[in-house]
This record gives C-alpha cells, structure tokens and sequence, in this order.
C-alpha cells in the first residue's frame, strides 16, 4: 500500500495547473453510453475513479481509448453497439457513481442490472431518490442480492418529479436517462452543482433537449437518439480550492491555472476573511500569504451549491488548526464526514466533534505523525495539515486519495513542498 510522506516547513512558490473535474468526467464517461457515435472527452483527468469507470464501460462494450491531444489528455468513447448490461459488485464497489451507468443503459437497451455502490464511506448514500426517478419514467426495479436489475422494454418515458430534497447523483442520473425518454421529464429542486452544468451542456452538444441550466428546475424533452460530440471537462473546483487551502496553509505565493475562480467563491470568501490574499486571474487565481502573520478563525457550514462545498471541509478544518481562535465547521450534507478530525488530532489539533458539527481551537503548530487517510477529500487534508507539521508526516491508505487528484506529489512538489510518494505492495481495498 502506497503512503505519502511531507516534511512540513516549505513556503509555497510557484504554479499549479488544475485537472479537469473528477465529478464531471465519471458523469460525462457514463452519457457514452447513450450514442453509438463517438464521445471525444477532453481535458481529462486520469485518476482511480476514471480508470475503474473505463474498465466498468469495457465491460458493455464500450471502446475507450486514452491518449494526448491538442488539449492535453483525453479519452475516446465509442459503444457501437452494446454487449453487455450488467455492473459487477467488484467494479461498481470501488467509486459510487459508476451506479449511474444503470439510467444510461436502461435507456439505450431497456434492461440492466447494476450492483449498489460503494464510494466514500462519508454516510449512509442510499440510492432511493436515483431509483425513484427511474421509476417514475416507468422503469420496473427489483432489488436482489445486492443489485438492482432494472427494465424499460418499451423504453422510458417522461415524468415530472420533484426531488425531496437535493441530490446531486439522483439529478445527474435522472438527467442521463430522461435523454432518450419518449416525451418531457420535468426535474424539480434539481441541483445545480457545476458538473451538472457541464453534463447538461455536454448531452446538449449530442443533441439533448434540456431547458433551465444552472437552475433547480431542469425541463429535458427526450430524443429518439443521440449524436457523439467533443466536449472539455469542466476544470476540478473542489481540487483547485485544495490548492488554494495547500497554498493558505504553508504560505507563499501559488498561481493556480487552468481553473474557475467563480466556481469556488463560497471558499474564497472565507479565506480572504481569515487573512489570505486571493486574486482572481482570468484563468484561476492567484493565492498569498505571509506565514508569519497567524490567519483568524472562521466558522463554515456545508450547503448545496453555491454554499460552501462539503467536498472542501475537511481541507478547511485543516487550514482552521493553525488559525487563531476558534472555528465552528457545520456539516450539512454527509452525517459522517469528520472521520479526519481524528486524524488531524495527531498532528496536534484541537478539535471536538459533536453530531454534524465540529469545533476546532486554533494551536500554534502541528507535529509530524504517521495518520490514515480515511476518505478521498481527508486525505488530502492531512497532507494540508502535514505541509506545516514539524518533521515527518506519513498518510497512509493513499488509495483513497488517488481517487480524486491527480498527481498531487508532483504539483505541490513542484512549488517547493516536500511530498514524496513511498510505493508500497498492491492491496485489495
Ligand atoms: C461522484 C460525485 O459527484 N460525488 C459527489 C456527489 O455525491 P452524491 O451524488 O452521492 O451526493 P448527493 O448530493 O446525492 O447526496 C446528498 C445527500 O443526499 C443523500 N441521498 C442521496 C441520494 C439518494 O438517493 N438518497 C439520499 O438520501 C446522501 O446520503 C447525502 O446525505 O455530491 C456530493 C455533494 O455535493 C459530493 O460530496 C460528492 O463528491
Ligand atoms: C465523496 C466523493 O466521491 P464519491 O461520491 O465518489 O464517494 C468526493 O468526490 O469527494
């Protein structure tokens, strides 16, 4: 098993080129499904979570092909015709929104089975709103050891539903089978997070009718079929606000390129208010900060977009360790998304957990320590945390990491932080 080791105390200095978004490209990869025409994906992430998705579309027949273009990586999806339907356990276990090739694939052939998912253990993530919808455009469901085996032999059709609440997988998968629906789906409290956006503009490019763009009431009139398109992944919000926290913590000076400063405002805003210098550039930001002067704490709360990105929490609980005062962090979204607060405590943070919120005292420093990362977005946190940790942190269980940033050693390592990655034996995770 890989483990990432930092030796804290470097300033920050340099540039940091932003992915395109994880979140984006998985949902993009599954609306190949629905073409037998080429879907050309550029500024394409390889990460764990692209690569299982690949394999996981291989598996219906689908020809992926990954290579370098005129736009840097990207990837070629072609399914001509589709061979199988079915989603194994050990493919869709690895990343929770391979689930949401069961709306595609029940579109184009009317039948799959596709088994529950896994994804990061940050709370309970039922699938009952995804399988709602897709029974409401008339899919017959039936739940059996661990899969969902789902049928539309007259293909689906059109339905108003209104979300009980916000979901930003249930909305994207709806979204991907009411496409090819036979009349119009209307999607009501819809979120309106930016990769939905982008996957909507992407089915637009293949020619799928959907009105109310970035709003929470998305109208998709259905067609009978769709064409292949290319289409740039929207740039990673929640990586570049990774950087941005990376940059804040060790202090110094970060450009970060190739990104969206309005996608990640919510964040911004609070790190201006604790005494970060941020610069919007026409293609990212610029971040500074003078390590010598202690950031102010500043309390956050989870929301759906625009709020503050639950994605981003545990980066920003890293960033509170070192503040001064006192910062109440509120999570909304996930029930059990604090498992870094432990984590971060063995650096030396002060930090006290009750129910959905924590509360962290500033401490003037950390302390290297071997931690584990315990989910994608905490483990990123604690190499954050480790950037200032005096001496050696070790993160363990790295895998979880590699799910969603790509190459991370290698950009921060090339603005002066000391990260290296310790290769270790394969594991079965
Ligand atoms: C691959 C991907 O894009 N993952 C993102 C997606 O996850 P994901 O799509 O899983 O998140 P949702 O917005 O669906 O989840 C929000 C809340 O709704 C609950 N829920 C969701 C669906 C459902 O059928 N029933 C139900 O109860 C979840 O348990 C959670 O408490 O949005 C989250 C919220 O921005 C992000 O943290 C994840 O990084
Ligand atoms: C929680 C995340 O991913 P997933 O929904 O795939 O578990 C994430 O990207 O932070």
């Amino acid at each position: 098993m890989d483990s990432i080791v930092i030796h804290g105390g470097n300033r920050l200095n340099g540039s940091i080129p932003v992915s395109g978004a994880k979140n984006s490209a998985i949902k993009l990869m599954a609306a190949s499904i629905l073409t037998d025409q080429p879907l050309l994906l550029t500024n394409m992430p390889r990460l764990a979570d692209t690569r299982f998705l690949g394999q996981l579309l291989r598996q219906f027949g689908v020809e992926v092909t990954e290579r370098d273009g005129a736009d840097g990586q990207e990837t070629l999806f072609h399914a001509p015709e589709l061979t199988s339907t079915f989603a194994p356990y050990d493919l869709v276990r690895q990343m929770r929104a391979s689930f949401n090739v069961l709306g595609p694939l029940l579109a184009r052939t009317g039948h799959a089975k596709v088994s529950l998912p896994g994804g990061c253990t940050i709370g309970a993530r039922p699938v009952d709103l995804h399988l709602q919808a897709l029974t409401a455009m008339g899919a017959a469901i039936e739940l059996e050891e661990g899969y969902v085996s789902a049928t539309a032999p007259k293909g689906l059709r059109g339905a108003e539903i209104e979300f009980p609440f916000v979901s930003v997988g249930a909305t994207e998968h709806a979204l991907l089978a009411a496409v090819l629906a036979n009349g119009t789906t209307v999607l009501k409290r819809a979120a309106r997070e930016p990769e939905i956006g982008d996957l909507a503009r992407c089915l637009i490019a293949m020619g799928a009718k959907i009105e109310g763009l970035d709003t929470d009431v998305l109208t998709i009139t259905g067609v009978s079929s769709l064409s292949g398109a290319t289409w740039s992944v929207i740039p990673d919000r929640i990586e570049m606000g990774s950087y941005a926290l990376a940059a804040a913590m060790a202090g110094g000076e970060v450009r970060l390129t190739k990104g969206r400063a309005d996608l990640i405002t919510a964040l911004t805003d609070r790190m201006v208010e604790a005494g970060v210098e941020i610069e919007p550039t026409d293609d990212g930001l610029i971040v500074r900060r003078d390590p010598t002067q202690r950031l102010k704490a500043v309390d956050a709360t989870t929301e759906i977009y625009p709020g503050f990105a639950t994605d981003l929490q545990a980066q920003f609980m890293a960033l509170m360790t070192t503040a001064e005062g006192e910062s109440v962090i509120q999570e909304n979204i996930f029930e059990n998304r604090f498992m870094h607060a432990p984590e971060l405590a063995r650096l030396g943070a002060d930090i006290t957990v009750h129910a959905g919120q924590a509360v962290v005292r500033g401490v003037e420093g950390l302390k290297g320590a071997p931690v584990m990362a315990t989910d994608l977005r905490a483990s990123m946190s604690l190499v954050i945390a480790g950037l200032v940790a005096e001496g050696e942190t070790t993160v363990g269980r790295v895998y979880h990491l590699d799910r969603g940033f790509e190459r991370m050693e290698e950009k921060l390592g090339a603005c002066g932080a000391d990260v290296r990655r310790i290769k270790g034996e394969d594991d079965e995770h």
